[in-house]
């Protein structure tokens, strides 16, 4: 950074660095105006102009820095324009200068929704709530009956692969607020405006690691001061010292031509980035629409997620935490209903297996009922297989990992007795019979659960190990 501190130029602006961070407390998107600081002006004088201080913004771990406007940070200049896989950090991240150059904040869970921008010519940080976020935290913050599944960022378009998100549900209720996702992912609750759609371009990073850094603004380039005019300037220091054949006027003149010949630093770069936070989660729940996934996610959390009778209630990935009585918790994530044919995107089949890559464990919730008395669905094994083909398709070996089955609806006529063929036709996993509405057969669940995200249980579910007919 010392090539930008000459005689008599501006030393460049700060620039603004994300780095990743230990962090407890979530945010969903959090929108920002990055506007780097203007570079130093440029001086007559032999002066050195020192560099701007960074401004460094601390994210937790799994953040995604998508980019909607402004300029395109200089160390993504590479790379391509099309959506990332979750876990690829394009680029390289750039080193930063040294500590004592920083000026640290941290994004807390009062500036959710907030969106901060940060003055051009470097005065301190000014945090403004807009109206249209401003709108939404304060309807999260009016009622302890669920949770705001809604992003103000994104629009209800669903076609794009970057427009989910995941929604936590705390425990303390700190951002409880009303279920405002309707079944067509509309919102009711804070009107038209949270519909707004934003263009994001591409995505920047997805920072995954502590210590991962990167410059998502460059601080503008210093003014340029005496020794970059050179020659120029140099005649001009000449023409005044010839005292006797100037006029007062004609050193004015002189002067003001020095003065006009500096020029002011720049502007530092600017950027309007959204950033998601995509948890990570323990435990996916994977399963054909209607399944009744959403339904044990309530049952089994404090999680509060929309639950219909109609196929794709859910289409945003919702989060629940699972807590046992020694402080165990897990993350439950309560993932869309996957249809067969998913994998072409099939029922936007695309953006909800992406989030299946980030769950350690699986457990596939089937329906007992969903072929009896007329019921248009499939049995469970063959349930089972689309789910399988369908993690497969879409990702080698997505579907190895850790699983379990569990066998809603228990409580429908007939349920008990596909649950005992289910249990003869898919072997080499535990099967748990559950009654999501009423609750029955959480315990058991739970304690099934935590065996495979413990790691003293490791099965999965093999397609050779489903009898079809
Ligand atoms: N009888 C019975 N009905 C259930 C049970 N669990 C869920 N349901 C019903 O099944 C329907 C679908 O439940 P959801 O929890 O919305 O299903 P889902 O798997 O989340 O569906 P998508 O979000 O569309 O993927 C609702 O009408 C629930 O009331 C259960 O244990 N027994
Ligand atoms: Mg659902």
């Amino acid at each position: 950074m010392d090539e930008t501190k000459s005689r008599g130029n501006g030393g460049r602006g700060g620039d603004i660095i994300l780095e990743c961070c230990p962090a407890v407390w979530d945010f969903r998107n959090l929108q920002h105006h990055m506007n780097a600081k203007r570079g130093g002006h440029g001086a007559s004088k032999n002066q050195i102009g020192s560099r701007g201080v960074d401004k460094v913004v601390q994210v937790p771990v799994g953040t995604v820095i998508h980019l909607v406007e402004g300029e395109v940070p200089s160390f993504v200049e590479n790379i391509s324009f099309k959506g990332l896989d979750p876990w690829d950090i394009p680029g390289t991240l750039e080193v930063s200068p040294s500590e004592s150059d920083y000026m640290t904040t941290t994004f807390s869970p009062n500036s959710t929704n907030e969106r901060e921008t940060i003055d051009v010519d470097g005065s301190s940080s000014v945090v403004r709530k807009v109206e249209r976020l401003a709108l939404v935290q304060k309807t999260m913050r009016s009622s302890s009956t669920g949770l705001c599944t809604q992003s103000p960022c994104f629009s209800k378009e669903l076609s794009g692969v970057d427009n989910e998100e995941f929604v936590s549900h705390s425990e303390d209720g700190e951002y409880e607020g009303k279920i405002i996702e309707t079944h067509d992912g509309t919102s009711e609750e804070v009107g038209e405006e949270m519909e707004e759609e934003e263009k994001i371009k591409y995505n920047v990073a997805e920072l995954t690691e502590l210590g991962q850094k990167v410059i998502v603004a460059r601080g503008g380039g210093g003014g340029q001061g005496n020794v970059s005019l050179g020659k120029a300037y140099k005649t001009n220091k000449r023409a005044k010292n010839v005292h006797h054949t100037n006029t007062a006027s004609d050193i004015e003149r002189l002067d003001d031509e020095d003065e006009s010949s500096l020029s002011s630093g720049f502007p530092g770069s600017k950027s309007l980035l959204v950033l998601e936070l995509k948890s990570i989660a323990d435990v996916g729940f994977v399963g054909m629409p209607n399944a009744g996934k959403s339904t044990l996610l309530g049952a089994i959390s404090k999680a509060k997620p929309t639950v219909g009778d109609y196929a794709f209630t859910t289409l945003r990935p919702s989060l629940g935490n699972l807590n046992y009585d020694d402080f165990f918790s897990v993350t439950v994530a309560d993932i869309p209903g996957i249809i067969k044919g998913a994998h072409e995107n099939r029922g936007l089949g695309h953006a909800f297996l992406r989030h299946i890559e980030r769950t350690k464990v699986l457990a596939y919730v089937v329906d007992l009922v969903a072929a009896l008395d007329g019921r248009k669905g499939i049995p469970p094994w063959e349930q089972l297989r689309d789910l399988v083909l369908e993690l497969e398709f879409h990702q080698d070996g997505l579907s190895d990992r850790p699983s379990l089955i569990v066998a809603n609806k228990i409580d429908e006529n007939g349920a008990e007795d596909v649950y005992e063929e289910l249990k003869r036709r898919v072997q080499g996993i535990s099967i748990f019979p559950v009654c999501a509405v009423l609750e029955e057969g959480v315990p058991e669940l739970k304690a099934g659960l935590r065996l495979l995200v413990d790691g003293r249980e490791s099965q999965r579910l093999k397609l050779d190990r489903i009898i079809l007919d």
